[in-house]
């Protein structure tokens, strides 16, 4: 069991004992990303003080409207990763194409990608309900020294090298897995380091709480329907609480802590539902799987799917092993 109040430094050092051939690159990666999520943390913090709150005026690739706090957020980790030279290639949410980052140094061309979420929960950005960044790492598979390409990160999930995110809460967490486990680490914002708070995190095998905006329903496919109605019955340990926050990352969190499901299914509306699958819903199904939870798109395990566009969305059934297969029972019903 890991001690306790260590700090995310002396952690992801420890740990790096774990990789046989480590070169130390993803533990400065990490580091990295811890830097950035305390630089946009202190932005996050200030919002309502400053003028980043609010529509940034751009649509991105999706033709969702950016809020400012997405492209501050977008441009600060892109900053911190591009400096260090630590990654061969980024993707975001933010960016219509995958960046890619050439090291100055000729000899040592760096063999990550990252994909992420700069900004996780968009729309409550405004009304200081709390919002989250998610982030994917994988090993590149074309040759170190050429060009990076869509393939390094058209990557199934089960690739994935380390996956994890920051919440912006009643307190700032970084929560990851290396495939090792989930730990969560607070941040002590008196002094501006991380300490492990939550050592090894795992969702309960099942819980009381389901997490869909139920203003969808009447455009939801019937399985989900019925999955809801179930929830709903007074019926054994059910009627289940409903709670949705609308920023995946703390819904995750809750449902990670307290045993949940969280859905964004597809719909009439959204055929393939609204999550994107390389840098929301395959890093969250790392996590969930590394805490003995469950991931699916409501019939396949997220992790299996082989992605084809840097920004596809799928349907998204996680959180608490026995209630995503219960979900699951209910949309087998109509498959
Ligand atoms: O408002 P809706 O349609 O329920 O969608 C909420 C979901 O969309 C998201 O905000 C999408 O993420 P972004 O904010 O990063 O675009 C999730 O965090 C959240 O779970
Ligand atoms: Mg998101
Ligand atoms: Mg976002």
């Amino acid at each position: 069991m890991q001690r306790k109040n260590k700090t995310l430094g002396e952690f992801i050092i420890e740990n790096q004992q774990e990789f046989q051939y480590s070169t130390g690159e993803l533990s400065k990666l990490i580091n990295a990303i811890r830097l950035a999520a305390k630089v946009v943390n202190h932005e996050v913090n200030k919002a309502g003080l400053v003028d980043i709150l609010g529509a940034a005026g751009e649509t991105n690739i999706q033709g969702e409207s950016q809020q400012k706090l997405d492209v501050l957020a977008n441009e600060k980790f892109k900053q911190t990763l591009q400096n260090r030279e630590i990654v061969c290639g980024i993707a975001s949410e933010e960016e219509d194409d995958f960046i890619t980052i050439n090291s100055q140094d000729e000899q040592h061309q760096n063999k990550y990608v990252v994909l992420i979420d700069p900004l996780d929960g968009s729309s409550n950005i405004d009304v200081n309900v709390s919002v989250g960044t998610i982030f994917s790492i994988y090993r590149r598979v074309t040759p170190i020294g050429s060009p990076v390409s869509l393939e390094d990160f058209l990557q199934p999930g089960v690739n994935q090298v380390a996956a994890g995110y920051i919440i912006y809460g009643t307190s700032t967490m970084l929560v990851y897995t290396t495939g090792h486990g989930v730990n969560g680490f607070t941040l002590n914002p008196a002094i501006g380091t991380f300490y492990l708070s939550h050592p090894n995190m795992q969702f309960p095998e099942t819980g009381r709480i389901y997490s869909v905006n139920e203003g969808n329903y009447t455009h939801f496919p019937q399985g989900v329907k019925d999955y809801i109605k179930y929830c709903q019955k007074e019926e054994d340990d059910r009627p289940y609480t409903s709670r949705y926050i609308g920023s995946l990352v703390s819904d995750f969190h809750r449902n990670m802590i307290k045993g949940g499901i969280y859905i964004y299914p597809k719909s009439s509306t959204a055929f393939n539902g609204k999550l994107r699958l390389l840098y929301e819903c395959n890093p969250m199904a790392y996590l969930a799987e590394q805490a003995g939870g469950r991931a699916s798109d409501g019939y396949r395990r997220i992790l299996e799917i082989t992605p084809t566009e840097l920004h596809q969305r799928v349907p998204f059934f996680c959180g608490s092993r026995k209630m995503v297969e219960k979900a699951e029972s209910f949309m087998a019903q109509y498959a």
